[in-house]
């Protein structure tokens, strides 16, 4: 160091000793500075510099001199104009200025009259006050490279309490300052698309409405959902469903003006927020730019895909000025765009609100149903037409809800997969199936018959399936040979590997398998080879149009030529008309379900119903049996 440099530090190390700043104190107590009056100071002032400094010995100098210069901070000792008469080596490794560089010239920030601390003080102000000051700002070092530091300015009076330095502590903080921000970022910001997430979406909302509050203006809120993603994920794996979620992201990011916000709640499901709209129209124009947008083909490193999204509209203050109910009415509204068919965008009803409260009532009504075993299970006959017998049945849950008629398993079993209540709901049906099953057999000595219970998605996917499948045949002592588990085409889809599996798991058990709702999914035909299955139930979609809608008959001729060379059994359901009965048998269906012969029945009446059954089937059939090939 420089003999000035020594002999500034020492006076400055002094001064300190000399001088305690009652700003380093304040500092202390983070009270607002005071102004210092020397009369205040005086006395102690003077007391030290009498005892303290004059026991100082040049020993005690060096150590103090040297205490500054290896300090961790970089210190800058300025006098009060701002013109630099000392900096440390530490500051010199943090800005690249050497001593002698820095010796002289004038340290802007000590006369910057816009940068203010906390208390909106400028440095100068502080220190004419006595006190110190403190901020952070981005600064550049000697090479160019920009860096964050944190400034803490102090002033140096003299006995009469005068201004005389000001000395900098300078600390690079920029490493701290870029965990930070990595760190906002991963709380929010979404990782995969770099777009807002959820938290920082509300956010915005809020602000968003507070602002229209002020202006009277409005907003437009929209829910986007991809159709179909899930099984975009699940047939071509989470890397390429990540890489079509970035492209959609930056897509959606095209569709807005910069002031609007995009964000990913996660999964498949984006928001997008357009502040000061001028009309609720506006919104709509925004998703039909998306929908337009998402239909250019995408290209994926392995392939080309195609995506479509249901949007959910809503406008504020029309629909709401909290951001919570918002957020619900534009996801009930996107739940009304998939139920449209997909690839198309809903405005928010008040209606919704309605459909969704009866919901939830159906929820909570289906789950004390399941709690107090309410729900029952109703046996429709299935019929052999060659041997004009009854073959087996299908076990279909009932609900008689308390305070209604009967509600129908197409409206409560998909709020039974949404909640999860098809677990204890399919294991009370299966339950039931087999019970009833074993009580026929023994009692009527049935020993062809079989049960066939529907399985659903959720209950397909469940690893314990098998085991609950095996438990139950042994508690209700059914042998396996007589159950037959129905599962869609649609549940093959997702995990085509997985199911194959399962399906193998189940067969060895002794159980037979069925496609049900066959033809209506989007299986293609080649995985029927691979699959463990038994049989294939034709739906009932197109034996309703037997014999006269010849696509239709395309079809179900299709379907069963299929299954014949394949070795399935093929079975026919929702058969209701004589014609349709012939014209199965014409091409060799023999197994039949449906209101022709037989309706769904309780358990207590299939042994009462048996002989009008056998009458319903003998009319049906009976007298064509002569021309049945032998
Ligand atoms: N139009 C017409 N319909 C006929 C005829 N014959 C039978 N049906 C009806 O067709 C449906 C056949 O069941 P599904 O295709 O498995 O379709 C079932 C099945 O997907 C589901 N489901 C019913 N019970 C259960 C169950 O215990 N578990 C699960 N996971 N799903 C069930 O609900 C759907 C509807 O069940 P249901 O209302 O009982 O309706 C039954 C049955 O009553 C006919 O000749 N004409």
């Amino acid at each position: 160091m420089s003999e000035l440099g020594s002999v500034l530090v020492i006076a400055f190390v002094a001064a300190l000793l000399v001088l305690p700043p009652a700003a380093y104190w304040r500092r202390r107590n983070h009270s607002l500075p005071r102004p210092a009056s020397a009369e205040q100071v005086k006395p102690s002032r003077q007391a030290q510099a009498s005892g303290s400094a004059s026991a100082l010995t040049a020993q005690s100098l060096q150590i103090l001199s040297r205490a500054i210069e290896q300090s961790q901070s970089g210190i800058v000792i300025a006098d009060c104009h701002g013109v630099i008469e000392y900096v440390n080596p530490r500051y010199s490794r943090i800005t690249g200025y050497g001593l002698q560089e820095a010796i002289g010239q004038i340290a802007d920030l000590i006369n910057n009259q816009e940068l203010t601390d906390g208390s909106q003080l400028t440095l100068q102000e502080a220190m004419q006050l006595g006190s110190s000051w403190e901020t952070f700002m981005s600064s550049h070092r000697k090479n160019g490279e920009s860096f964050w530091q944190q400034v803490t300015a102090s002033p140096i009076l003299d006995d009469d309490g005068t201004l005389t330095h000001i000395v900098l502590n300078i600390d690079d903080i920029s490493e701290r300052i870029e965990t930070q921000e990595q760190m906002e970022k991963l709380a929010f910001y979404d990782p995969l698309t770099g777009l807002e997430n959820r938290r920082l979406f509300k956010d915005r909302l809020e602000q968003s409405l507070k602002h229209i509050r002020r202006t009277r203006k409005m907003l437009g809120l929209l829910f986007l959902d991809l159709d179909q993603f899930k099984r975009i994920n699940d047939t071509l794996g989470h890397d390429v469903g990540d890489e079509l979620l970035c492209t959609v992201a930056s897509r959606l990011k095209q569709c807005v003006r910069e002031e609007d916000i995009v964000a990913r709640l996660g999964g498949d499901e984006f928001t997008l927020l357009l502040s000061d709209i001028n009309q609720a129209e506006d919104a709509a124009l925004v998703a039909r730019k998306i929908l337009a947008v998402l239909t250019e083909p995408i290209q994926l490193s392995s392939q080309k895909v195609t995506v479509s999204a249901s949007i959910g509209i809503t406008i504020a203050p029309e629909d709401s000025m909290n951001a919570s109910v918002l957020m619900r009415n534009a996801d009930l509204a996107m739940y009304q765009a998939k139920e449209q068919g997909r690839d198309n965008f809903q405005y928010f009803t008040d209606d919704m609100n309605i459909e969704s409260l009866a919901r939830m009532a159906l929820e909570n009504d289906l789950r004390s149903a399941i709690n107090n075993n309410e729900l029952v299970v109703f046996f429709q006959p299935q019929v052999n037409m060659l041997t004009q017998e009854v073959c087996g049945y299908e076990a279909l849950v009932r609900w008689q809800h308390e305070q209604a008629e009967m509600i129908s398993p197409e409206r409560f079993i998909p709020v039974a997969e949404e909640t999860g209540l098809i677990m204890p709901l399919g294991e009370q049906v299966l339950r039931q199936a087999c019970q009833h099953m074993k009580a026929i057999m023994d009692s009527h000595s049935q020993h062809g018959q079989t049960v066939a219970v529907n399985l659903s998605a959720r209950q397909f996917r469940d690893m314990n399936l098998v085991n609950l499948v095996r438990d139950t045949l042994q508690e209700t002592g059914l042998p396996p040979k007589h159950l037959e588990l129905e599962i869609t085409e649609s549940m093959l889809m997702g995990n085509m590997e997985q199911a194959i599996v399962t399906l193998q798991a189940l067969k060895r058990l002794g159980v037979t398998v069925t496609i049900d709702d066959f033809g209506t999914g989007y299986s293609s035909l080649n995985y029927l080879t691979r699959l463990p299955v038994d049989k294939l139930k034709v739906d009932r979609s197109f034996i309703a149009n037997l014999p006269d809608n010849p696509e239709h008959i395309a079809i179900a001729t299709a379907i069963i030529a299929m299954a014949q060379r394949l070795g399935l059994q093929v079975v026919a359901e929702g058969v209701e008309t004589e014609q349709q009965a012939r014209f199965l048998r014409k091409h060799q269906c023999y197994l039949v379900q449906g209101y022709l012969f037989a309706e769904p029945v309780p358990a207590e009446s299939i042994q009462q119903e048996a002989p009008n059954v056998q009458n319903r089937i003998n009319l049906a059939v009976g007298h064509e049996f002569d021309t049945v090939p032998s």
